[in-house]
């Protein structure tokens, strides 16, 4: 009898406590149905956290089994628009960001990626191979109290720190350059890049140098990394970590990577780490949320999309070793990522996507609300904070097959057919009559703007010419009479002169580039002139 009425005043407590919980955070139900609040004015105005995450709580039950528990005629939209604005304010996104965030994931899993970016990402670090080896590094950072573990058996260089006695971006190892602090997702362009040993790579936008680094690591610091960034103050760092971590075989420059491959081209492999909105890394910039326009969604693109291009015109399809583009954001958003993939592969039909070789990761979109993308973006690996704790990632890896660049007639289409694009050139270049009748009208002609050596060849020679000019009339001022005959010598021969020039060129290039001293004396002009 006493463990019966125990039991009923605990079950009234329970009751009662419920309707308290009820009351405080405004919950409805009617028939055993949540009810949608009828005015979203007043839940606008609504602070208490508290409501609002039971709120969420509740339309996320209803969505995810919408036919049994909606309630009355009430539809999806009403539930999705005051979920919309419950996760605005919880959260504290601006409305066109937490709509753009929404919508790439199932509604329980829009909420999961929204904690998670309430939650900072583990701290990890890569080791630097160039100077030591993980295990030697590992054990030199526990002598020193500091709590690690391998980052995953994806990783042969990565290192998670759980915690640590002293500043993990301050300790004698680091300071001698034997690791770089680097985000586990920021390992991954690298290892889909996979430089091979002595080939020339662009990091086309690498301030502050995580990944031309290890480009360099990976390369035994053999061959050459250009690496670039359009931001000449955040070259400082760049420099600084190239120093840091013993890279001898980097060239920092500093242009718009929209200029390349008109600076210099012919890359066995590039990477386009682009400059983007930064919707991967909101647990380390909450500032994100709020401050992104839809007008900064399309610059970015934009800017990502001419990039992209520049990225693939700067490579030579016919490298030995390489001939690939990769192409990363640290965003999610389908505007900066598959959209500029699907571009690419729109504008430039000599390129293909291939594998990125990383063995996790989500696929890319081939299909996103309206609009339907090139089946091969499958190949493409999207990374979440919520599924892989790490930041928001984005990695595509394009193989280029020709330097020539078909152009289409239509390039009104957003999205890409599946077709199959037949040249209508010749191999030397020219433009053949031939083809078929719809091939021919899919394709115009052929340009070819990627770096040519022959080409540089002839105008450098043309410039050796005019330089030969300038210095005889200056000689002319000082020495008259030996001058007078050297000009008429000179006029005398031109051609055979200029034929001669030609030789002396060839054979002294030929003699440069053999010498072990043209990488490094290279590299020190483009260094010294930041
Ligand atoms: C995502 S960050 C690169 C991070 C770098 N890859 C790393 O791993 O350390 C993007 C970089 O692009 C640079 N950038 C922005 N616009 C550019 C442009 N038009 N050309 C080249 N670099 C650009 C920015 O200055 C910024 O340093």
């Amino acid at each position: 009898m006493e463990t019966k009425s125990r039991k009923l005043d605990a079950a009234k407590k329970a009751e009662a406590e419920e309707a308290e919980a009820e009351l405080q955070t405004n919950i409805v139900y009617e028939d055993d149905k949540y009810v949608l609040p009828a005015d979203d004015h007043e839940t606008l105005q609504s602070t208490d956290l508290q409501v609002v995450q039971a709120r969420i709580q509740e339309i996320v039950r209803v969505l995810n089994n919408f036919r049994e528990m909606r309630e009355g005629n009430r539809s999806r939209n009403d539930y999705i628009s005051q979920l919309l604005k419950d996760l605005c304010l919880y959260y504290g996104y601006n409305e066109y960001l937490m709509e753009k965030l929404f919508y790439i994931f199932p509604v329980s899993e829009a909420i999961e990626f929204f904690e998670a970016n309430e939650v900072p990402r583990p701290v990890t670090i890569r080791t630097n191979t160039l100077k030591t080896r993980r295990r030697e590094l590992a054990q030199a950072l526990i002598n020193r109290g500091v709590n690690l573990d391998p980052i995953g058996k994806w990783s042969k260089v990565g290192l998670q720190v759980f915690d640590s006695p002293v500043p993990i971006g301050a300790t004698p190892e680091y300071l001698a350059g034997h690791y770089m602090l680097q985000a586990a997702s920021s390992f991954l362009p690298v290892m889909a890049l996979a430089p091979q040993e002595h080939e020339r790579i662009l990091d086309m936008a690498s301030a502050p140098g995580g990944k031309s680094t290890y480009i360099a690591a990976l390369l035994k610091n053999t061959g050459m990394v250009f690496a670039n960034d359009a931001n000449k103050d955040r070259t400082k760092s760049l420099v600084a970590n190239i120093h840091r971590l013993g890279v001898k075989n980097a060239v920092v420059c500093n242009y718009d990577g929209r200029e390349f491959p008109g600076v210099i081209g012919g890359f066995d492999r590039v990477l386009l780490d682009a400059p983007c909105s930064g919707t991967g890394v909101i647990s380390k910039d909450a500032s994100v949320k709020t401050n992104k326009s839809e007008q900064d969604f399309q610059m970015l693109s934009q800017l990502q999309k001419e990039l992209v291009l520049s990225a693939i015109d700067s490579v030579d399809a016919n490298s030995k070793t390489g001939g690939y583009i990769v192409y990363s954001t640290c965003s999610v958003t389908v505007d900066e990522n598959e959209d500029v993939v699907n571009y690419a592969l729109r504008k430039r039909p000599n390129v293909k996507l291939v594998s990125t070789g990383l063995d996790f990761g989500k696929e890319g979109f081939t299909r996103y609300r309206e609009k339907v993308f090139h089946p091969t973006i499958s190949l493409t690996r999207r990374y979440y904070p919520h599924m892989h704790n790490m930041d928001g990632f984005f990695v595509a890896k394009f193989k280029k097959i020709s330097n020539k660049i078909p152009k289409k007639n239509d390039d009104s289409a957003d999205t890409v057919e599946d077709e199959e694009f037949t040249p209508i050139t010749d191999d030397s270049g020219k433009r053949s009559r031939g083809g078929k009748k719809d091939t021919a009208a899919k394709t115009e002609e052929v340009e070819k703007i990627s770096f040519n050596p022959e080409e540089d060849d002839e105008l450098i020679r043309g410039k050796f010419a005019i330089l030969l000019f300038v210095w005889l009339f200056n000689y002319k001022k000082e020495k008259k009479e030996t001058a007078n005959f050297i000009l008429i010598f000179f006029f005398f021969f031109f051609f055979f002169f200029f034929f001669f020039s030609n030789v002396i060129y060839s054979i002294a290039s030929q003699a440069i580039e053999n010498s072990e001293g043209y990488q490094a004396s290279s590299k020190e002009i483009c260094i010294n002139t930041l």
